[in-house]
């Protein structure tokens, strides 16, 4: 489904040269398939994120969705198909309007993509992240934050994508809220075939959720594979050390 080839990105620093957030990364994503990027702070997760989201343009590589050039510098070629891919940000909600409900959101969110958002819709769209149909009149800072979480990934789905980006989707969450959500990720993309891109600094938390996995450093892959082969038998000492870091 999505295919990374030599992506390179780097931004000015302000006293001269230049930060390499991401070097030389080449990765792919089968279609429902779930892929998790691990790497400490810094080491350009959330970069090759957003260029895997075509949501910044690489300086050198290329993005291709379903065989198709993303990363284009043509917004019109990309326009068509920006609605089949969704990003739940790393501090989720944090830029909605204060003032809107669950509702709204969920509302803007399914429109914005030409999709239905009756309420009754909206409410099926609730249960699916496991929340109940009272959630619509709250807005969002009266929310606890696993709740906020989850309303998030609601939002998301709202636009029907085919793949979703999570960025650190339970950081800010205590243990066992985090193992709900991460259940929760795992079941929308078993049950609805949705392919999956899951950003985390643990690679414990990858493990739970994705079937393979890159191992970033510095801008750079060191490591990718069967998430579960990397557990067993980290190739590269960086991965070990994130392992026992974990652990
Ligand atoms: N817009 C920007 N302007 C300048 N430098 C940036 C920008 N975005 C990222 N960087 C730099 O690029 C490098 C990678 O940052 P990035 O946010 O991609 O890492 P990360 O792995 O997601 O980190 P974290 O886990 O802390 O969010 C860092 O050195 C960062 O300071």
């Amino acid at each position: 489904m999505l295919a990374a080839t030599g992506l390179r990105r780097s931004y000015p620093l302000p006293r001269g040269g230049e930060v390499v957030a991401v070097d030389d990364v080449s990765l792919t994503l089968a279609r429902g398939r779930a892929l998790g990027i691990v790497g400490e702070s810094g080491s350009g997760k959330t970069t090759l994120a957003r260029l895997l989201l075509a949501a910044e343009r690489p300086d050198a590589g290329a993005v291709l969705l379903d065989g198709e050039p993303w990363s284009a510098p043509d917004e019109r070629a990309r326009r068509p198909r920006r609605r089949l891919v969704r990003l739940v940000p790393q501090d989720p909600l944090a830029s909605a309007d204060p003032r809107l409900a669950v509702e709204a959101l969920l509302r803007d969110s399914a429109s914005s993509a030409g999709r239905p958002a009756r309420r009754d819709a909206l409410v099926e769209l609730l249960a699916q992240v496991r929340l109940g149909p009272e959630i619509l009149g709250r807005r969002p800072r009266t929310l606890s934050g696993g709740q906020r979480q989850r309303v998030a990934i609601a939002r998301a789905l709202a636009a029907e994508p085919e793949l979703l980006v999570c960025d650190e989707p339970v950081s800010a969450l205590d243990v066992t809220v985090q193992a709900g959500i991460l259940d929760l990720l795992r079941d929308l993309q078993t049950r609805r075939g949705l392919s999956l891109v899951l950003i985390s600094h643990d690679l414990a938390v990858v493990r739970q959720v994705c079937d393979d996995v890159v191992v970033m450093r510095e801008g750079r892959v060191v490591e990718q594979g069967p998430v579960e082969t990397v557990w067993a038998r980290p190739a590269h000492p960086f991965t070990r050390a994130l392992l026992d870091a974990g652990r």
